[in-house]
């Protein structure tokens, strides 16, 4: 927990919030003494004037404590707050720049859970720490000492008090703290549950699932929930059992105490002061008490931040990256002997992939489903990174490019259109900022969504969120629009025009080939039917993570078997017909 909080709090801060709460125990551990004073010195000798200046001095310390408290925890909750944003940010930070390949390794759900949760958790120990960690040893220490000095015999009762408090919380800990530690992990749950059935809601709806996922959002809540119940039972024991060893303590107090007052061994007022410093003492120690059960908590939050804040990207920058040529018009990209093995994976999902393509040049990838053509493109803005071959772009490994410059060369359309919530226009300017309208409204038409766009609000009509407003294929148009938009060497279509209608598609391409600036770059088609791939320059026919098939549509139609039974098998659905 130290390692997450250093550097992210200000050492001002807490010296000033440690300064001010010495002040605020040091006064609060004064006033007892100052009663007794007042009790054995004025009360007692009926001297009014002493009264009166002790009486004083009383209210400045109590003053002072009261100051020093609002100090205390002015500093300590703004710390807090300010670990909790810096923590907030620097995952955010952390996590936004990783690939996909890390994201493997985390659960989105869980994520969020650490950005959120996890965090509070962080910042209630913190808030708890500059209050209670340092308030309960000094006035446990303190609160001692002044006891002792005002009677050593009655201190005795400590020494049976204090053992048996240490005893019961240490058996309230063993219970507490494991299901205190598992909250976080059933948060988690509870999370992806919600989050999955949020995202699945039309999938649950078709296939009448309600009930079977709201079953199974019921266990992840009640678990969570029954592990809640059995934490805060235990601590509800808890406290009348300290309230009750506190009673008996002050009844042991004043028993032996009024013994000694008849005795004449201690003044009245030193009883008064033993019985407050005894409640403080007790009081830090039960403080003491709670810090312990909440740390293991937050040990756990911080140990689920440091997993995210630590994962080092796979996927990093060169120290001094090479720079990527911004002609864009004369471009080369070659995949050479590009094998690829996800993370954790017994095979791989490409095998031996060896092919080139020059500006102007279109290749489409095709091949049957998980015959790794997503993979394929994936490694070349570096969302993952090759296992061994290379990827070259203008003859330069693509490793050798900060990842910055080489995304800012490669526009992708992914498999799944995911929009922001915003206006059109700000989706389409999502990769281009400075975009004119004129810019937009041209890639618009070309990915034949200026339509539906024009008959609502044009490039104001809004987006809402995942852009659940639009149609699958609407959603794939202005996902491919947007692409166009940005100024790139290569653009890469992810199975993105299978969303679209024969002629759609047909017409689209058409206008790629058309387009003035478009037709000078490099076009990346991945693509199930056959009629979407024929015109390519290179087709690349994939199956199982190999290459079994690179050429035109001609070529591969007379000589390659796979080619041949994609076709066949479209020809009998009546769609192969398109191209023929
Ligand atoms: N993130 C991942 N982790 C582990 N294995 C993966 C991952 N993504 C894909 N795979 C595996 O890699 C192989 C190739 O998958 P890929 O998505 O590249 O196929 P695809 O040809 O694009 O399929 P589709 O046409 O269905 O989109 C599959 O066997 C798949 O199970």
């Amino acid at each position: 927990m130290l390692k997450i909080a250093r550097g992210r709090m200000s050492i001002w801060a807490v010296t000033g919030a440690f300064l001010f709460m010495i002040v605020q125990v040091i006064s609060s551990l004064n006033l007892p003494s100052l009663t007794a004073n007042i009790v054995n010195n004025g009360v007692a000798k009926g001297d009014i004037n002493y009264i009166w200046r002790v009486g004083a001095e009383m209210v400045a310390f109590a003053l002072l404590s009261v100051l020093a408290a609002v100090g205390n925890v002015f500093l300590a909750a703004r710390t807090s707050q300010s670990l909790g944003q810096k923590l907030r940010s620097d995952i955010y930070r952390k996590v936004i720049g990783f690939s996909n390949d890390e994201f493997d390794q985390v659960e989105t759900s869980s994520l969020i859970t650490r950005t959120t949760n996890d965090v509070v958790q962080i910042q209630n120990v913190a808030m708890m720490a500059l209050r209670m960690m340092i308030m309960a040893p000094i006035m446990l220490i303190g609160a001692s000492v002044l006891a002792y000095s005002k009677n050593h015999q009655l201190t005795l009762i400590f020494l049976i008090v204090l053992p048996l408090l240490a005893i019961f919380i240490g058996i309230v800990m063993r219970f507490a703290v494991p299901l205190f530690r598992a909250m976080q992990s059933k948060t988690d749950r509870i999370n992806l549950v919600f989050r999955e059935g949020l995202t699945g809601v039309r999938v649950i709806r078709a296939f009448r699932r309600d009930k079977f996922e709201q079953g199974r959002f019921e266990t992840a809540n009640q678990d969570y929930t029954h592990n809640a119940v059995k934490v805060y039972s235990i601590m509800a024991v808890m406290l009348p059992i300290m309230t009750l060893m506190m009673s008996a303590t002050n009844i042991g107090i004043t028993w032996f105490g009024a013994k000694l007052i008849g005795d004449f061994s201690m003044p009245v007022g030193n009883l008064i002061a033993f019985m407050t410093y005894a409640a403080q003492i007790l009081m830090s120690f039960m403080m003491l008490a709670m810090v312990f059960v909440f740390i293991p908590r937050a040990q756990a939050s911080a140990l689920r931040i440091q997993e995210v804040l630590s994962l080092e990207p796979t996927i990093t920058d060169q120290p001094e990256p090479a720079t990527l040529p911004t002609d864009f018009d004369h471009s080369e990209l070659t995949y050479q002997n590009v094998d690829y093995r996800y993370r954790g994976a017994e095979n791989r999902a490409l095998t031996d992939i060896d092919f080139s393509a020059k500006s102007g040049q279109t290749v489409a990838i095709i091949g049957g489903t998980g015959s790794g053509k997503t993979s394929l493109v994936s490694l070349l803005p570096r969302f993952y990174d090759v296992e061994s071959g290379k990827i070259t772009l203008n003859g330069t490994d693509i490793r050798q490019f900060s990842q910055h410059d080489l995304r800012d060369a490669v526009s992708f359309v992914p498999q799944t259109a995911i929009l922001f919530t915003g206006t059109v226009r700000e989706n389409m300017q999502y990769g281009a900022p400075d975009a004119s309208d004129e810019a937009i409204w041209h890639a618009l038409e070309i990915a034949r969504a200026d339509g539906f766009i024009k008959s609502e609000d044009g490039l104001e009509t809004r987006v809402e969120q995942g852009g659940g407003n639009f149609s699958g294929g609407q959603r794939q148009r202005l996902a491919i629009a947007r692409a166009l938009v940005k100024d790139a060497a290569v653009y890469v279509f992810d199975d993105s025009f299978s969303a679209l209608d024969f002629k759609t598609d047909a017409e689209l391409r058409a206008e790629l080939r058309e387009d003035s600036r478009i037709q000078n770059r490099i076009v990346v088609i991945v693509a199930q039917r056959i009629a979407t791939v024929a015109d390519a320059d290179l087709i690349l026919v994939l199956d199982n993570g190999k290459l079994v098939g690179k050429g035109t549509h001609a070529q591969l139609k007379a000589n390659n078997a796979v080619y041949q039974e994609i076709m066949d098998s479209q020809l009998k659905e009546g769609e192969g017909e398109q191209h023929e």
